[in-house]
């Protein structure tokens, strides 16, 4: 509740709108000058240099206007532009000018003739701003400025601020040196630096606060807004490595967000996510319960990956904490590097690498074999294994495959009713079964024993699925004439010193984990995972949510949404629905799925309602988590 007077007072280049004016003057009536790029640079230099208070703002207005070679009939064009280019935020909380309209005013070092028609859109009129005027000649064209006006003075701000008499508190909303410094000399109360445009040290430095946006401004002084919480409130980590597309995806969506190249230990993402609200990984962190129940504001963790075994999934549901995947991106990459090493494998290619690298030349045709008409076993029909198929039936191969579930068969695969059968005709063996715990030893001594002697061995899967003393024990007797491993059981967390048996063995191709490493398949996920988290933040939907009820919901429209994650235990909805019916809501609609663990409502109500509400349902007995999204 505001209890005193309150003046808003806003600087109009990149915080009102995105840019600076003169420089989109410049790229006006410059538009055919072959010198133009060095003189737009020199204007953006002189105005930087001014902004930063290097030199005096009247030189800077007085250079910038010399090399603008502008005239008034250029000005229409100048706010043609400038309409289109109102910051965003500001753009959406334009009720706030209509509601603020008498507390609301322009001070800029820029001019009347561009600002006024644009900021009168947003219920400011003339004579609430303040700012320089042109000087024209007689054909119009712009020579100068009024010099009598103080804003074309150096820190002329102070002085106009102190000369409207303004009563009560004075919050002053702008970019640059011009604006701090009322709050230096004390002629205003509060200064916010506004950095959705731009970011500048000094001026963030001398903020009593940063403001990303309008809705952070709005947020802080507990004012109406469009948005419930702000963007950048809302703190985003990366490991990993996730492809920067993702990072600069959900920045640019205005989340903070932080990325770093490794995985982190429990101990450490403990520290670290005490303030996170998503928690991007891929294959090498583990999100434990510890973790989670370590996580105070944690809402998603999204796997940049298929796997999401290394995610607690109990526990984050327990918790309400919505977990994603990207269970398609890197399928191809992983069919391809099969692909690629059945034929290596089959032809020895490595091992005559290695020899060569080592000095000796031995050409040979002996264990050297065409793909064409050999009889490869997939192991785990899903995603992976049947595009496989596809690829390796067009390469001439004879595919047979194995999967726990009743799999159609794609093409002319051959479906085999028992992995032995499999094993038993199979000249090469690739796994690809899911990261399932079951899994865990899935293949060892009795499963190559099972092998033609002879046989090719891959896995792409998961390290843990394979005892590798078993393959290794196979290489050595040869029993196998060949494996390439991908996955170990356990893999370091960030790229240095490794060990694995395997290493050493003729006609073993290792990688490091690599089979969905591809820059297609990695700037795939970091298009699909930051979707899936943005769809939830930003509206609530869970669809492909890997550990809970899975809801579409539609676009809020005026509306504000309720979203409510509780345990699904009896009486909760009643409760709920009750709690809406005592504060007489106009419902647009409610939304719920269930699992048998968590149940997740999700209703629409017009704007206008009781706040208390939001209280009451916060409070129902088994909430898990409860937001307000509008
Ligand atoms: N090396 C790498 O970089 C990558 C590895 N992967 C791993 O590849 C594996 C397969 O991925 P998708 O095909 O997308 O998974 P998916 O879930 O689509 O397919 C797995 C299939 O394995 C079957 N299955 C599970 N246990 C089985 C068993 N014991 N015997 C026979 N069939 C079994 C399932 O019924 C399912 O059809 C996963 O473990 C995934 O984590 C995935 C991407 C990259
Ligand atoms: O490279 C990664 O991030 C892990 C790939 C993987 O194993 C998966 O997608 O499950």
């Amino acid at each position: 509740m505001i209890t005193t007077k309150r003046n808003y007072v806003f600087d109009f280049d990149s915080t009102l709108t995105r840019v600076e004016a003169l420089d989109v003057l410049a790229e006006i009536t410059l538009k055919n000058n072959p010198k133009k790029d060095e003189i737009i640079q020199q204007i953006i230099d002189i105005t930087n240099l001014g902004i930063d208070g290097e030199i005096s703002f009247t030189e800077s207005l007085r250079r910038r206007i010399a090399l603008l070679n502008a005239n008034k009939a250029d000005l229409s064009e100048l706010i043609k532009q400038l309409r289109k280019q109102v910051s965003s935020s500001i753009e959406r909380n334009k009720e706030f000018f209509q509601e603020f309209k008498d507390d609301i005013y322009v001070i800029s070092c820029g001019f009347k003739e561009f600002i006024d028609p644009i900021v009168a859109e947003y219920n400011i009129p003339s004579h609430r701003v303040f700012a320089n005027t042109f000087e024209f000649g007689e054909s119009g064209e712009i020579i100068g400025f009024d010099a009598k006006n103080v804003l074309s003075h150096h820190n002329g701000k102070i002085e106009c601020l102190r000369n409207m008499h303004l009563e009560g508190e004075i919050q002053v909303i702008g970019d640059g040196y011009s604006d701090y410094v009322t709050r230096e000399a004390g002629v205003a109360d509060k200064f916010f630096a506004y950095t959705e445009n731009v970011s500048r040290k000094k001026t963030t430095e001398k903020a009593d606060h940063i403001a990303p946006n309008f809705d952070e401004f709005l947020y802080i002084n507990k004012l109406p807004r469009n948005i419930s919480y702000p963007k950048n409130r809302i703190k985003i980590l990366l490991l990993e490595n996730v492809h920067p597309d993702a990072f600069k995806k959900l920045s640019t969506d205005g989340f903070s967000v932080e990325s770093i190249s490794k995985s982190l230990s429990e101990e450490e993402l403990i520290e670290k996510i005490k303030d996170v609200h998503v928690l991007g990984i891929r294959s090498k962190t583990d999100v434990t319960r510890k973790v989670i129940e370590a996580a105070e504001k944690l809402m998603v963790v999204s796997a940049f990956c298929i796997g999401t075994k290394q995610i607690d999934l109990e526990a984050c549901k327990e918790h309400g904490v919505v977990v994603f995947n990207a269970p398609y991106s890197n399928t191809r990459s992983v069919v391809e590097l099969a692909i690629g090493e059945i034929i290596m494998l089959m032809r020895s290619t490595f091992q005559r690498s290695t020899e060569i690298h080592n000095g000796k030349w031995n050409k040979t045709a002996d264990g050297s074999k065409e793909v064409r008409g050999k009889k490869l076993g997939i192991v785990g029909y899903g995603n992976i294994g049947k595009q496989l198929s596809i690829l390796a039936e067009a390469l001439g191969m004879d595919v047979c495959y194995y999967d726990i579930e009743d799999k159609l068969s794609l093409g002319n695969a051959t479906k085999m009713y028992s992995l032995n059968e499999l094993l038993a005709v199979s000249d090469v063996v690739t796994l690809h079964v899911d990261d399932n715990p079951a899994n865990r030893n899935f293949f060892g001594e009795n499963e190559f024993a099972q092998m033609k002697d002879g046989a090719h061995f891959i896995n792409l899967a998961r390290g843990f699925v394979v005892d590798i003393e078993a393959l290794v024990a196979a290489l050595k007797s040869g029993k196998l004439a060949g494996a390439a491993v991908d996955v170990y059981p356990s893999e370091p967390a960030k790229n240095g010193e490794f060990y694995t048996e395997l290493q050493g063995l003729p006609n073993v191709i290792l990688t490091p984990h690599v089979g969905g490493s591809t820059e297609e398949a990695q700037k795939d996920i970091a298009d699909f995972v930051p979707n899936k988290i943005m769809a939830y933040i930003n509206s609530g939907n869970t669809v492909d949510a890997v550990n809970f009820p899975n809801i579409r919901l539609p676009r809020q429209v005026n509306v504000h949404r309720f979203l409510h994650i509780h345990k699904n235990v009896p009486g909760v909805m009643a409760k709920i629905n009750k709690i809406l019916a005592k504060y007489d809501l106009n419902i647009n609609g409610q939304y719920l799925s269930t699992d048998p663990k968590v149940g997740y409502v999700i209703t629409d109500l017009d704007k206008e309602y009781n706040k208390e509400v939001i209280e009451k349902l916060r409070n129902v007995e088994g909430t898990i988590k409860f937001r307000v999204l509008y």
